[in-house]
């Protein structure tokens, strides 16, 4: 017999994930990746200036293509699919007219990025953080940056409605309201996209947009007026209210998607919520497991109990929820602005001779193969020779600060090399920047009596480099678990998917059934944990001495 079946969709910067899961088992039936074709193709960014939009088309075409793909591979089994549950990258809000549309979805907008979803890593609303955190410095305002961890980042809601606002006076006429990618999927799926009937996810909400239920719910009028008129006045106050848990429905699929993906109408559609929560849940997070996202960038998600929370704000984080990652706790959340994109950097800049040799060959395969391999290849090289008495330290603010102290006008920077100082080494001091910035994101919590009992990981470089996990978990001198899934963000959506349809009365209960399991821990090296202490309080040191020289 065939158990029920729900399928998580799993949003992440360069591709949507589609993952069938059994519910009762927590097996993964089906999947499929798509990746957003224009943005494949560098449409509508300019990353000399950190703009880095995303066509609302790129996330339908992807998503319809690939739910469709995991219903076909379903087969019959198909018609057991109860739910979806989606999650998605955050802070990646777009602006919507009256009707819910995505501005970008109309012809008159068509090609105009500041119409589309911008994303996390769009930096282009620096000015606009620096002066929410300077308004927020006035004492009928202080409150509201207590819940982001002290610091509102360019990355976030309003600082890039602000910036839109700012740079295009057209968008800013048509825009009736603004949505979280995370809200847009389910809203779109269960057609609920008018402003007025969306269901803004609490962790998008709280984490983001500044809701908090301390000053029940988005700060006051006067806030948004004194940091543009054209906020109250363009816009609706408030924005929004309420707020909802990802296991509470946010509807069911529209007969039109029912149709055109395959499966029933009676499929019920989670809320949404971003993605590093959402995979916390799909990796077993159990309270005070900090669970490291690790892919291109980092998000580090704990749970605490209220009680031992008490009434205090978590200072220097990226913020604090009742009720984002697990309902009933409080979800935390930190995180580094670049990690795999530092390796990706360092690749790019490694392969540009390929690049030229590859225009005078008639056969550039096995270089190809070699650029693939490139990043694996130095990690291996470095760690066997590895002489940590000789290591370049590094900071990896390459993409600015998230934690601790949020900060977007920092940038990496490489000290201390030689002339011996080769590209496996440079590799190495790279890896081991990125590890002590996850260091400084444990001791932050450790520091303000949040106590950390497990470390975990999942994401793509959990799964692709060991040596960089071991290196992780040297550093932290923490054993460090790796979800078996390959999938934990899908998997946490489709788990959120079973509750909200009914099938278990809450997420702890799905998790038992569904989670990920631990496919393998890494333990600390005793020896190397010792000689990275040292090198730890370099790393300190220099960000103390950097951080003048970028803040300006
Ligand atoms: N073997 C590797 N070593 C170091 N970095 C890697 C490796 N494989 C992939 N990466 C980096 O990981 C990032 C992709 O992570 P992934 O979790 O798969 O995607 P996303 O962050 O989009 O969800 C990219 O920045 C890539 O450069
Ligand atoms: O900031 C975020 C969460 O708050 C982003 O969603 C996240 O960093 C996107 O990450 P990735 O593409 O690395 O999965």
């Amino acid at each position: 017999m065939t158990n029920a079946i729900s399928i998580g969709l799993d949003f992440g910067s360069d591709s949507v994930r589609a993952l069938a899961v059994d519910c009762s088992s927590g097996t993964e039936l089906a999947t499929e990746v798509v990746y957003y074709p224009r943005w494949k193709q560098g449409q509508y960014c300019v990353p000399l200036k950190n703009q880095f939009r995303q066509h609302p088309l790129d996330f339908i075409e992807s998503f319809t293509k690939a739910i469709q793909s995991v219903v076909q591979q379903l087969g019959s089994a198909a018609d057991h699919v109860i739910s979806i549950g989606v999650d998605a990258t955050g802070s990646s809000p777009a602006p919507i007219n009256e009707k819910g549309q995505v501005l970008a979805l109309l012809p008159e907008f068509a090609d105009n990025p500041n119409a589309m979803f911008i994303l996390w890593k769009d930096h282009t609303a620096i000015e606009e953080a620096e002066a929410i955190n300077k308004l927020c410095e006035q004492p009928q305002h202080s409150e509201y940056l207590k819940g982001c961890g002290g610091v509102y980042s360019s990355e976030w809601f309003w600082s890039k409605i602000l910036h839109i606002f700012k740079q295009d006076e057209a968008v800013k006429k048509a825009a009736a309201s603004w949505i979280e990618c995370s809200d847009w999927v389910p809203a779109l799926l269960s057609g609920t996209t008018a402003p007025q009937d969306i269901k803004r996810s609490r962790c998008a909400a709280g984490h983001k947009c500044l809701w908090n239920e301390h000053w029940n719910g988005l700060p006051s009028y006067e806030f948004f007026k004194d940091l543009d008129p054209s906020l109250v006045e363009e816009l609706p106050y408030p924005l929004f209210t309420d707020t909802y848990t990802a296991e509470v429905p946010v509807g069911t699929l529209t007969a039109e998607w029912a149709e055109k993906l395959g499966l029933s109408e009676k499929v019920v559609i989670a809320g949404g919520g971003i993605d590093s929560h959402i995979g916390a849940v799909g990796a077993a997070a159990k309270p005070y497991s900090l669970v490291k996202v690790i892919g291109t960038s980092t998000c580090d998600m704990l749970t605490a109990e209220k009680e031992l929370v008490t009434d205090r704000f978590i200072k220097g984080i990226c913020g604090q929820v009742n009720g984002s990652v697990v309902p009933g706790y409080i979800g935390f959340e930190a995180g580094q602005s670049a990690f795999g994109d530092i390796f990706a950097w360092y690749q790019r800049l490694l392969s540009w001779p390929l690049q030229q040799l590859k225009k005078h060959i008639s056969d550039p395969q096995e270089l190809e193969q070699a650029e693939k391999t490139l990043l694996n290849d130095l990690a291996q090289e470095w760690f066997t020779h590895i002489d940590l008495n000789h290591l370049p330290i590094a900071l990896d603010w390459f993409n600015g600060r998230r934690t601790p102290y949020a900060n977007q006008r920092m940038k990496g920077t490489i000290t201390g090399m030689t002339l011996a100082s080769d590209a496996p080494t440079l590799f190495g001091s790279l890896v081991v920047a990125t590890a002590c910035g996850a260091r400084a994101i444990m001791e932050c919590f450790i520091e303000q009596d949040i106590p950390i009992h497990t470390v975990m990981a999942i994401g793509g470089i959990a799964k692709k480099s060991p040596v960089i996990m071991q290196v992780c978990a040297d550093v932290m001198n923490r054993p460090i678990e790796i979800s078996e899934s390959d999938q934990c963000c899908a998997l946490g959506g489709a788990i959120f998917g079973a509750v909200a349809a009914g099938l278990y009365k809450n997420v702890t209960e799905a998790q038992q059934h569904m989670a990920s399991p631990i496919a393998q821990t890494m333990t600390p090296d005793l020896q190397r944990a010792k000689e990275y202490e040292a090198i730890y309080t370099q790393y300190l040191k220099w960000s103390e001495i950097c951080e003048p020289q970028y803040n300006r």
